[in-house]
């Protein structure tokens, strides 16, 4: 293949030399490239016709032998190959520079007319095409070109070239020859293709991350954005942010003054981690991002522009807010759990400290919640403790805090006071808030709440400290009779500390051997006989110090001491009875009192059961007395046992009758043997009306329902007269008998000192 361009010259004759190949050219020919150095009709492949050392093989007026060398060492350096070669097609070489070998790996003899290999054999055969078309392209303009293109190293390498050459012509315009100068490449074609394959790597990477990637101007106009970060910031397009988003503080940011503190770090540090903030996405939603930036130098050192990656957070935050909630929350309510309250109580009274204030524990309990909960449902209740932790909240400032410890038992934290007539201020309201009407569909209620105030740095200054005494006034509260509130007081703190001593003592009575069981005799009216006798528990806790049952029973119940106590009691009384039985004395009834928390006992029965076969004792001889009050909160449960105690033989008697506001439809239900008119209407029963009228209608009832009636404390004469005249069945009192120790019991009841 020729080019158009080209007319063909006869081949000429091979001139070659050390360090120059040539071939003879036509004396007088001219060149498209302008050489300053070269003389007008001269190629240069003639003008290097000679080694410099050398006569020169022409005209010594053109060029000087100087000359000559110098372009010849010139040549021999140059990192390439000089040619001279016909436009032909095998691109027939007439002149290789010395350099040829470095290139092709082939010396300049082998590449000369094509003596072993041609120069197109040595061109890549997938360039070769287009490198054709190119030379021709310039030769056809009559201008210099310049390419690149592989051809095939000897050692069978592909290496790059650069080539830039063009034609000489003659002077009649006809293409002689090309002339020119090719470069290995490679090299740079590597480092470039290997710079754009990062280029192209990481283009990749910033089009399809996740996360969004931005560079800003440093008056944050956006240069860049990625896809991902249209997507997060809700954009169509990168290129949609782009234009849209102008100005990132008030567009973007929620609370524009965390774009200040973003610009602050990032001018302070160059570098800005993790650094969260609500933002609005293009269609107003608020979501959560985290971005990390830097500021972009220039050479110089100076910020030229900031890039950095944003992700979205929303989601982690959610969760962890989820968490938070759930860690430091009470679901039901809202309010602070017993967690948060901690933290909180901590911070409250180290603020107190710093600022002299006091600050004021709150302990708030409902009163009879539990009765709203058992006969409502336990859904009402939820809406009651719902309906009063708003109330509660509503009470109090933003910046106090209400927490709810869990049933219906709420603490406050009121900041800030110096005064504890202010806070009796705002326990007044609370008292009100709380008793206003409470409407549900089931009707009106009134609830009501004790409250129990502790003042640091008054009353304590730890956070337990404070808890408990606010606690312990609450308490107290409940017992002044409810609706009420009650600081924390010296008078109480010296009651808690008996308390706890109590406690204490109480832990270690049974195994000390420090109960003792005491009998009193229950009689019958009309025979006048001892029908029964109620064992009531005494405790010498010391040569002189007797505690009364009405004192520790509560505090046994409250540290879980009950079970065993009353499993003692129980015992003790039946081993009582049948060794007095054992002892020929005529059988009667003995009667053991039970606190509800001892009969809830999972397997109380079966105690029982146990008991009374391990002592042989006949259960027919045996009455368990439960208060009125007890059976009656949770009839339905009592009920059932009852009815299995029943089974057993075993006698029931509802104790302190009057109180506990039996529900009649309950009663007439509940397996009991008797009801016991609670004292405080016996009492007066010949003095006031009203308890006589009580006393009258319990015996009627009790004998309506098949039930026998006994009166407790009978203590004198009317009192008795009355309960005769009125068909009271049994008896019980001072004015018989007080409670007396078995021996003592069984020498003035019996005559016998056992
Ligand atoms: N769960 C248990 N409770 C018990 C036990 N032992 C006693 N108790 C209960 O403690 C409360 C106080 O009992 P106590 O101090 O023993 O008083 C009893 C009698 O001494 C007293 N009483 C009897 N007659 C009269 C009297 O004529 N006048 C008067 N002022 N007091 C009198 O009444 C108490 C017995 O009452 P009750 O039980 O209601 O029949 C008391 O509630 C006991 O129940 C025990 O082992 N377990």
């Amino acid at each position: 293949m020729k080019s158009s361009a080209t007319k063909k010259d006869a081949a000429p004759e091979i001139v070659s030399n050390d360090s120059l190949v040539q071939s003879r050219l036509p004396a007088r020919t001219g060149t498209a490239s302008r050489d300053p150095a070269a003389a007008p009709g001269k190629t240069l492949a003639e003008l290097l016709a000679t080694d410099a050392n050398d006569a020169p093989a022409f005209d010594t007026t053109v060029i000087s032998g100087e000359t000559a060398r110098m372009f010849k060492t010139l040549l021999g350096n140059l990192d390439g190959m000089v040619y001279r070669c016909r436009d032909d097609e095998n691109w027939t070489m007439e002149f290789v520079s010395e350099g040829c070998r470095r290139l092709t790996g082939y010396d300049a003899s082998d590449l000369l007319l094509n003596n072993r290999l041609s120069y197109e054999s040595l061109t890549h055969p997938d360039d070769r095409r287009r490198i054709r078309e190119e030379i021709t392209n310039g030769l056809q303009l009559l201008q210099r070109f310049d390419t690149e293109y592989r051809i095939m190293h000897a050692s069978g390498e592909v290496r790059w070239v650069w080539e830039r050459g063009a034609g000489v012509y003659s002077e009649a315009g006809d293409l002689i020859a090309i002339e020119g100068i090719i470069q290995d490449i490679t090299e740079r074609k590597s480092s470039s293709q290997a710079l754009r394959e990062a280029e192209r790597r990481y283009y990749s990477l910033f089009e399809n991350a996740i996360e969004g990637i931005f560079r800003t101007t440093l008056d944050g106009q956006y240069l860049d954005a990625n896809p991902a970060l249209a997507r997060i910031y809700g954009f169509e397009s990168a290129q949609e942010l782009i234009a849209k988003l102008k100005d990132i503080r008030h567009q973007l940011y929620v609370d524009p003054s965390r774009r200040d503190e973003f610009m602050r770090l990032i001018k302070a540090r160059g570098v800005v981690a993790n650094f969260e903030a609500q933002i609005y996405r293009k269609n107003g939603e608020v979501i959560w991002i985290s971005e990390n930036a830097r500021a972009v130098h220039n050479p110089d050192g100076h910020v030229i522009c900031y890039e950095g990656t944003v992700e979205d957070i929303t989601e982690r935050k959610l969760y962890q807010a989820r968490i938070e909630q759930q860690a430091n929350y009470d679901t039901l309510t809202g309010l602070a759990n017993r967690s948060l309250l901690h933290d909180r109580l901590q911070q409250a009274i180290l603020s107190a400290a710093n600022y002299g204030t006091r600050l004021a524990v709150v302990f708030v309990d409902l009163d009879r919640f539990k009765f709203i909960n058992d006969s409502l449902g336990h859904h009402v209740g939820d809406e009651l403790l719902r309906a009063m932790a708003e109330r509660l909240k509503q009470s109090v400032r933003e910046s106090d805090t209400v927490a709810r410890l869990g049933g219906d038992e709420f603490v406050l934290l009121i900041n800030g006071q110096r005064d504890p007539d202010a806070v009796a201020v705002v326990l007044e309201r609370m008292l009100s808030d709380i008793s206003q009407p409470w409407t549900i569909p089931q009707g009106d209620f009134n609830v009501t709440c004790s409250i129990g105030v502790a003042l640091y740095p008054d009353d304590g200054d730890t956070a337990e400290t404070l808890l408990k005494h606010a606690d312990t006034a609450m308490y107290r509260a409940k017992e002044k009779g409810r609706n009420n509130f009650q600081f924390f007081t010296a008078e109480l703190n010296a009651l808690i500390t008996q308390r706890l001593e109590l406690e204490n003592k109480l832990r270690r009575a049974l195994e000390r051997q420090q109960f003792e069981l005491h009998y009193q005799p229950r009689i019958d009216m009309q025979s006048r006989k001892i029908v029964a006798a109620e064992a009531l528990i005494r405790w010498q806790v010391s040569e002189h110090e007797i505690v009364p049952p009405s004192r520790f029973i509560p505090i046994a119940e409250e540290i879980g001491l009950i079970a065993p106590i009353g499993k003692w009691v129980l015992r003790t009384a039946c081993e009582q009875n049948k060794a007095w039985q054992d002892a020929g004395i005529p059988p009667f009834v003995m009667s053991v009192n039970v606190s509800a928390r001892q009969f809830r006992q999972e397997n109380f029965v079966q105690i029982v059961a146990d008991v009374l076969r391990e002592t042989a004792l006949d259960a027919c001889y045996l009455e368990i007395e439960l208060t009125e009050s007890a059976v009656m909160h949770d009839a339905e449960q009592f009920i059932a046992m009852l009815g299995e105690l029943n089974d057993l033989g075993v006698q029931i008697a509802l104790d302190d009758f009057g109180t506990g506001y039996s529900s009649l439809s309950y009663l007439k239900r509940l397996p009991v043997d008797r009801l016991k008119v609670d004292r405080s209407f016996v009492q007066d029963i010949a003095t006031d009306a009203d308890d006589a009228t009580i006393v009258r209608t319990i015996v009627a009832l009790g004998h309506n329902l098949g039930l026998k009636v006994v009166a407790e404390g009978v203590e004198n004469e009317q009192q008795l007269e009355f309960l005769r005249d009125n068909q009271c069945d049994e008896l019980q009192g001072y004015y018989f008998a007080k409670p007396m120790s078995a021996s003592d019991f069984a020498h003035a009841v019996f005559g016998s000192t056992e």
